[in-house]
């Protein structure tokens, strides 16, 4: 079977899915997002669609698309429909499909389930997003320990923002985690942009484990 990623983060807003898209523009590949809560402005798959660079139909259609920009159990109960976490399961394609949560790892679907427990089913491998700003430290090392307690594999941690050495380099040693690499702001966010920050910080191999020696 080709890749799965399951990019996750810290937070909402953090930054997953500028990542997503570069990511899937890196690897020539295929977007997921399966619950998106908030349709008013652009959702994370127009958003993947526009910076990706890719054919539109590399963006896989949501399982679940809710009205309210909210937690998607509560975006959920206005919509009057409820989510089947078991029912979420990543598309069969042939190619790497890269797989955007909501928010962080502990969103709930329903009242009783979330995200993680959805991501630990698959046990696919989580990219873990994170600020390099100031209390990114306790939010991250709190997400993989999340990971690691439900035996989730753990690729790495992409950061996101301003360089700071010092932070990324302590949440790597006491995350036993790896560093993938730190996406820069853009200011001016496009395509070419994009592909070239991601060329420019990470490292595409250890995305493509079937390459490396
Ligand atoms: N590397 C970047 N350069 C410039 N702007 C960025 C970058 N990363 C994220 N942003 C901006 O920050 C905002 C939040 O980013 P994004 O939508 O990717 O977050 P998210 O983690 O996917 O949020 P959600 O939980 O809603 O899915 C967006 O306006 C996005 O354009
Ligand atoms: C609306 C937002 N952009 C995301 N789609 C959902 C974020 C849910 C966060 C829930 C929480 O952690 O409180
Ligand atoms: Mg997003």
């Amino acid at each position: 079977m080709s890749a799965r990623y399951v990019v996750t983060g810290t937070d909402t807003g953090v930054g997953k899915t500028v990542f997503a898209a570069a990511l899937t523009a890196a690897l020539d590949g295929f977007y997921w997002k399966p619950i998106q809560s908030g349709l008013e402005d652009e959702t994370d798959s127009e958003t993947v669609a526009r910076l990706c660079g890719l054919a539109d139909n590399r963006v896989l259609p949501e399982l679940w698309r809710l009205r309210t920009p909210a937690s998607p159990h509560i975006a959920a109960e206005i919509d009057n429909v409820s989510i089947d976490p078991d029912a979420i399961d990543p598309p069969a394609i042939d190619g790497p499909l890269v797989i955007e949560g909501a928010g962080g790892l502990m969103v709930p679907l329903t009242p009783d389930r979330l995200f993680i427990d959805v991501f630990a089913r698959w046990g696919h491998p989580v990219i873990v997003c994170a600020r390099t700003r100031l209390g990114t430290i306790n939010h991250t090392l709190l997400s993989i320990e999340a990971l690691r307690s439900r035996n989730v594999p753990v690729l790495g941690v992409a950061f996101i923002g301003d360089p700071d050495e010092h932070v990324e380099a302590s949440i790597a040693h006491l995350g036993r985690v790896r560093r993938l690499g730190r996406l820069p702001f853009l200011a001016d966010l496009n395509p070419s942009t994009l592909v070239r920050a991601f060329r420019d910080h990470f490292d595409l191999s250890i995305f493509q484990p079937e390459s490396r020696p």
